[in-house]
């Protein structure tokens, strides 16, 4: 279909941020700046928190006593540009306006970019209400007009995504990547091919079936697949294999793929152990 020039404007640009082993400053300890907590530990980032110990949020302060490898807290308020030294992002989520303005200056002028909780004008990037089940992560933005609107879709969303895609996405990377190291290089006719197979084989295959993809199938979807320039099926790869709603029923729909990073926090096993508890009625 060709591009709408009428509404090629007005939206974000959503990316997959990478911050694995880059350092967040995070200004405040309150409700908000622990769900920035959270979103950030997810991206494998270095956290300096800056906030007074007086008004942390419960959650802030677990993840400060559970996670002090990862965050280093200073317990005052913010200082100045002796704070933002070193630092590749910075978050507010502070409850005095003239301090978000004057950080968020700070920022523009370091070439930092900022989140600032309670000034959309004044943000690099806006958060937006996330799903989070395994290497599966969706985004719901509304470009700032409704935060709750964004929550309440988000919801209705996560109903609708397959229990088992999580476990079919980790099998197809595992696939992937074998199937790379079998057909290495980059470019030319062998990434096309291989670009084809992969299509082939994540559009034939049920979600549910890739997701029962072990090392023995993988094996022999290279070898008798690959190899011969074919796409097997999943019966000839595994005769046993067996699918639940398969020609019918309906795929099992996940009763609730668990709020944002709650469920599924990769990297250090002590932020798994209390995000269970994390409550969501708080602000989810
Ligand atoms: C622009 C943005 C900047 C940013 O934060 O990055 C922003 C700004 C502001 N939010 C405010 C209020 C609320 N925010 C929430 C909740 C969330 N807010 C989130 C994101 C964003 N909020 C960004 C745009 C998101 C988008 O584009 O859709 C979510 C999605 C993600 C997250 O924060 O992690 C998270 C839901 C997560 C989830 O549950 O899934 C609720 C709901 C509640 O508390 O129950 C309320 C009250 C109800 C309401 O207002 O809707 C106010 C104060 C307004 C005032 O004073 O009146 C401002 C400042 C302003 O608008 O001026
Ligand atoms: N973007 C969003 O999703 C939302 C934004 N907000 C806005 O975000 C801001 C934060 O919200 P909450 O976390 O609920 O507020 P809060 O009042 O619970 O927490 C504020 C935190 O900032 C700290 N703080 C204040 N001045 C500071 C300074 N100079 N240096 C370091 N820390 C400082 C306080 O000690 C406290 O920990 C508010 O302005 C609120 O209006 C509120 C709800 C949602």
């Amino acid at each position: 279909m060709a591009p709408n020039p009428q509404t090629l404007s007005g939206g974000s640009l959503l990316l997959a941020w990478q911050l694995k082993g880059k350092r967040v400053l995070i200004i405040g300890g309150g409700d908000v700046a622990s769900g920035r907590i959270e979103s950030v530990l997810v991206a494998d980032a270095l956290i300096t928190l800056i906030a007074p110990r007086r008004g942390l949020h419960p959650l802030t302060k677990k993840f400060i006593d559970n996670c002090s490898d990862r965050i280093t807290y200073r317990d005052r308020g913010f200082a100045g540009v002796s704070d933002l030294q070193k630092i590749d992002m910075v978050l507010t989520a502070i409850d005095n306006v003239d301090k978000s303005r004057e950080i968020s200056q700070l920022c523009r002028e370091m070439k930092i970019p900022v989140n600032v909780a309670d000034i959309p004008a004044l943000c690099d990037f806006y958060f937006g209400s996330q799903i989070r089940s395994g290497p599966l992560q969706v985004m719901i933005s509304t470009n700032g007009q409704s935060p709750k609107l964004a929550n309440i879709i988000r919801k209705k969303i996560e109903t609708v995504i397959p229990e088992c895609a999580a476990e079919a996405i980790e099998k197809v990377g595992e696939l992937r990547s074998k199937l790379r190291e079998r057909a290495p290089g980059v470019g030319g006719d062998l990434s096309k091919q291989r670009m084809r197979w992969m299509v082939d084989i994540c559009s034939s295959w049920d979600m549910e079936e890739l997701s029962q993809l072990d090392h023995e199938m993988m094996t022999k979807l290279l070898e008798d697949g690959w190899e011969k320039n074919k796409v097997l099926r999943p019966e000839e790869v595994s005769p046993s294999l067996k699918i639940e709603g398969k020609n019918g029923g309906s795929p099992k729909v996940s009763s609730l793929v668990l709020p944002a990073a709650v469920s599924f926090v990769a990297g250090a096993a002590c932020t798994a152990a209390f995000l269970l508890l994390h409550n969501p009625v708080v602000r989810k």
